[in-house]
This record gives C-alpha cells, structure tokens and sequence, in this order.
C-alpha cells in the first residue's frame, strides 16, 4: 500500500471505539497502518487532538479512564481534520445528535464510517441527505458495521443489484445480542440473567432496552431495505416489542434493578414454543416494501432457525435467488467484529479517494 494518508477523527471510547483504537495500535508500524493518521479521538468527557498523530493507546488508556464530572465537553471533529486533504470520521457512538450531522460531515467533504444506526435506520429523510451528499459530493459512507457487524449483507444486496437482479424478500436473524439471548435461554436460568450477560459482553446496546424492544432491529431492516430499493420510511415497519409497559418507562439508570419484569412472560412464552417443538427466535422480515419484527416460534427444520452464539441469520430471495434464498450467517455483535468493519470501511474510503479501489 502507498500513496496520500488518510486523515482519522474516531468519536466513541467504548465497547467499539475502544477496540477500534486497540485495531490501529496493532497496524501502527505496518504499511496499512501507515496510510491513516489519527487526528482526533474523544468521548463525552474528553478529545485528544493531535495533528502529528495521536497515538492510538494512549487514547485507549486516557479516553475512558476521563472524570464523568458534569456536561459533556464541545468535541469538534471537523475543526481536528481540517479543511484539505483525505479526512475520516468514524462514528462509534450511539449518539443521535452526532448521527444528525453525518450528512453534514459528507457534505463537507469528510466521509463516514459509521457503527450508529441512528441516521440511516432511522428517518427515510435522513437516509436521503446521506444518499445525496454522497452523490454530490463523491464522499463515502461506510455502513458495513450498521447491519450484521460486518458481515457481507449490505455488499451482498448492493451486489445483486448492481449485477441486475430486483431483491425479492429478507428475512433473518439480525440482531447479535437477541440472537444470544435466545440460543442460551433454556430456561435453566432467568432471562433476565441472561440479558445482563449479554450486555457485559458488550452485544447489547448501551440500554438493553433497545435491542429488546426491536427498534435496533428496525433500524436494521430498515437499512437493509432502503439498500435493497425499497424507499420505505421508519413506520412501515411493524414491530412487536418484549419490554412490558412498566419496564419501557423507567430511566436508564432504572433498568437494571427493574429487568426481572422480563421473566414471567419470557418464561411462558419458551413453553409455549417448547410444547410445539420449537424454539423462539427474534426474526426480522421484508417482502414487497412490508416488514415487521418481532418474536417467533421456529421448528428446527426452518432455515433462520440454525447458528450459535450471537450469529446471524439472513436470508436473502432476489431473481437470481428465487427458490433457494442466498442465506449469510456469522457473528452479528462484538467489540472485535464491528471495530474490523469500520475499519475495514475506512481502508475502503481511503482506497476510494485515491482512486485506487480495494477488491470488494
Ligand atoms: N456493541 C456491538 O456489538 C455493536 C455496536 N454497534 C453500534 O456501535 C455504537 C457504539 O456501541 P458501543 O461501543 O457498544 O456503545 P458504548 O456505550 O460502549 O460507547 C459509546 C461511546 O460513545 C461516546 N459518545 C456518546 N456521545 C458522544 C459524542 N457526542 N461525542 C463523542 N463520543 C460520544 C460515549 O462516551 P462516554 O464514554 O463519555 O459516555 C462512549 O464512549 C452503537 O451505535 C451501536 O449500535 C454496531 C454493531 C455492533
Ligand atoms: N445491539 C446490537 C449490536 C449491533 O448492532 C445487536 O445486538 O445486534
């Protein structure tokens, strides 16, 4: 690898941002490494800035170890990246504030490689802003982090499009931590149990609560869809929550102490799947612009029904793929895989503006 350096502004210190920095330390010396320059790091409390470069550890260490003493520091990415040249800003926050500006940053010029799903999986005008200003302003917004941590679903669909073919229907397994959560929950132990597991390990979302009420995974699908030609907005996705009332109004601070409301209607609704021989699944499904979300009962035999630990599943019908589906499993969540994917966004950014694009 050769040529211009890429200029690097990380926001996020946590599960991913951490292990993003802990990825570039371990490529410092190597060529790859020696294409990108990291310029700016920060989380709520503090930003590192550095224009020499900064060094990737030193961030790891200082990022998460700042005072949590009051508001939230100013943080200006763009300022660190300047005005010229290759600039990069990864999103590994769970921000929206920061997601509202991605169309912005593109707009100047700086490309995005995000892990939030909170612009694009969200509002379709959101999605649109980012569509354009990519297209007008020959900027990159990588998202392979968004959907599957990584795995090859958004490039996949981009493909077969590309390739001619109209995308039929997607149905998977597209939520790592509930992905989890169901191949553990045998009843042997509560759900609850389970879930404060899950997110320890850092496959859940800052607040549980949104991996469990299936809006992360209408985000997901959404973006999917959007990518897959179907323009559909945040509300045609039908979802059905497992957070009862009681537990969807607490605050985050709340959560923990309040998760074994979860229990009794987890547990019953694991009979009733057992006394039919099959097992709970969170699956997501698009077909003709409609998609809905939510928990099902599936036999062994079902195709979204295999896997193991916070794989996903995800089936995908197109018109080269009309009866048998294409269907891409892995690990869907994880601090290791989704820091690879945006990374692997930004080597693909980089390689994008100097005209000199990496095998795909
Ligand atoms: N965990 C996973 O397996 C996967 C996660 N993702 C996505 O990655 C994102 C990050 O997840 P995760 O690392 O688990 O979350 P964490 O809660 O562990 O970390 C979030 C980080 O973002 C920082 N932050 C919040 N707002 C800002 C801001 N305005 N400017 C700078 N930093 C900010 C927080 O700062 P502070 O430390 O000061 O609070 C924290 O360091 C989420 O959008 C999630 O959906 C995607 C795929 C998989
Ligand atoms: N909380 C998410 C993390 C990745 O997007 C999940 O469980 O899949």
């Amino acid at each position: 690898m050769s040529g211009p350096v890429a200029k690097v502004a990380l926001l996020g210190s946590g599960t991913v941002g951490l292990a993003v920095l802990r990825r570039l330390a371990e490529w410092q010396e190597s060529p790859r490494g020696q294409q990108l320059r990291l310029v700016y790091a920060a989380n709520t409390r503090l930003a590192l800035r550095d224009a020499a470069g900064l060094d990737p550890l030193d961030c790891a260490n200082r990022l998460p170890n700042a005072p949590r003493n009051g508001a939230a520091i100013q943080s200006d990415p763009l300022a660190a990246l300047g005005k010229d040249g290759i600039r990069i800003l990864i999103d590994a926050t769970a921000d929206a504030a920061t997601a509202s500006r991605h169309a912005a940053c593109l707009s100047a010029g700086v490309h995005v490689a995000t892990a939030c799903k909170l612009a694009a999986g969200t509002s379709l005008d959101q999605w649109q802003a980012i569509d354009d200003a990519c297209k007008r302003t020959s900027t990159g917004f990588g998202d392979r982090a968004t959907v599957g941590a990584g795995l090859p679903l958004l490039r996949s669909i981009r493909e077969l499009r590309a390739g001619g073919d109209h995308i039929h229907a997607i149905s998977g397994v597209m939520s790592g931590s509930l992905a989890w959560l169901f191949h553990h929950f045998d009843g042997s132990r509560p759900f609850s149990e389970l879930v404060r597991e899950a997110r320890d390990k850092g496959f859940t979302e800052p607040d549980p609560r949104e991996d469990l009420s299936g809006e992360d995974v209408r985000r997901k699908i959404l973006i999917l869809a959007r990518s897959a030609g179907f323009a559909i907005e945040s509300d045609q996705v039908e979802v059905r929550s497992l957070v009862p009332a009681e537990l969807a109004r607490l605050s985050p601070g709340e959560v923990d102490a309040s998760l074994h409301l979860l229990d009794a209607p987890l547990a019953s609704l694991l009979a009733s799947a057992r006394a039919e021989g099959c097992s709970l699944r969170f699956v997501a499904r698009l077909k003709e612009g409609k998609a809905r979300v939510g928990l099902e009962k599936l036999c062994p035999l079902d195709a979204l029904h295999g896997g193991g630990g916070t794989d996903n599943r995800v089936a995908i019908w197109s018109d080269r793929y009309r009866d048998q589906p294409l269907v891409i499993q892995g690990p869907g969540a994880g601090a290791e895989v989704t820091a690879a994917a945006l990374l692997d966004d930004v080597l693909h950014l980089r390689a994008m503006a100097i005209g000199r694009p990496l095998a795909a």
